[in-house]
């Protein structure tokens, strides 16, 4: 079942369009990744798929329903934004409390239950702001689960955080998503985190270009390469010249590169032959659409 769904969703902002016509579903228990080089419209999307940007044109359905007609307290949504918007002063219990207590149905023990869940428990007595990057942003998810979302929207959730502490979110998300059976969706710079995503997204000055899971656009644009860097300049109509005496050949097969290497071995200083990383298919994608 998805939980959101977008159908011709466009943005204008004056004359310029921002998100052009874009289709986008979100399924339960899955983790869609939203990836665009910047200003491609991610943070736009995102704003009309939670409610706060009205569509220049397009519709959106939360379980099926227009957003616009479901009622506020049925609009099972969370929110983690770029900027947090927790108090620094406050410890993680008081930032939490204040806010799980706007609900009518407070209740303590829920809130340590999620708390535990999340990991947030055992330093809930620190100050906000007093913690690190990841610690931080495993105390907004928590406060975007409160309202216990059946979706959680989140903008570069792991831009600026630690290698360790991005994987321990990611760790975070993937059970939240097993656990809870949430819907996730998420934008992020790093490629390689997109690899983990059920279903990817990539957006180019507002458009979609692709969409599926990293291994369907790993198979569709699946490029094997052979990069050979050589001590002397060559003529060879089958590379590509990159920068100083970088060639890239398109290989069929290793046998092909291995010939190819075997041509030019007297000169060769490295080579390699790798299958396509998801950095490859979106740098392909988005150079080629830049040609267009
Ligand atoms: N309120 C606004 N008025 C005018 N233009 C806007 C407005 N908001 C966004 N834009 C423009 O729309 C485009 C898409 O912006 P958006 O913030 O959605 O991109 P993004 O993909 O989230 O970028 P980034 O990765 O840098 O955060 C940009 O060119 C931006 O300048």
């Amino acid at each position: 079942m998805n939980i959101i769904e977008a159908k011709g969703l466009t943005k204008k902002f004056q004359n310029y369009t921002a998100v052009d016509h874009l289709n986008i579903s979100v399924p339960a228990g899955k983790l869609t990744a939203y990836l665009g080089t910047n200003g491609a419209g991610k943070s736009t999307t995102i704003a009309m798929l939670i409610g706060t940007l009205t569509p220049t044109e397009g519709e959106i359905y939360f379980k099926g329903q227009p957003l616009e007609k479901v009622p506020r307290k049925d609009k099972k949504i969370g929110v983690v934004f770029q900027n947090s918007i927790l108090d620094k002063e406050l410890t993680v219990w008081q930032n939490l409390k204040i806010r799980a207590q706007l609900n009518k149905n407070y209740q303590k023990e829920k809130l340590e239950t999620l708390m535990k869940q999340t990991g947030v428990y055992e330093f809930a007595k620190k100050s906000y702001g007093k913690l690190s990057g990841g610690m931080r942003r495993k105390v907004d998810i928590t406060r975007a689960l409160l309202n216990e979302p059946e979706i959680l929207f989140l903008d570069e959730p792991t831009t600026g955080i630690d290698i360790q502490s991005r994987q321990e979110i990611w760790q975070l998300l993937h059970q939240l998503k097993e656990e809870k059976h949430l819907a996730i969706f998420l934008t992020t710079h790093y490629l390689e985190e997109a690899e983990n995503a059920d279903n990817l997204y990539i957006l180019r000055k507002g458009k979609l270009i692709e969409s599926g899971s990293a291994q369907s656009l790993k198979e569709k644009y699946d490029v094997p390469t052979l990069r050979l860097i050589t001590s002397e300049e060559i003529h060879d109509s089958r590379a590509h010249k990159e920068e100083g005496n970088e060639y890239h050949f398109i290989c069929q097969n290793e046998k092909e590169a291995l010939s190819i290497v075997n041509q030019y071995q007297e000169i060769t200083l490295y080579f390699s032959f790798l299958p396509t990383d998801l950095n490859e298919v979106f740098l392909k994608l988005t150079k080629e659409e830049d040609t267009l």
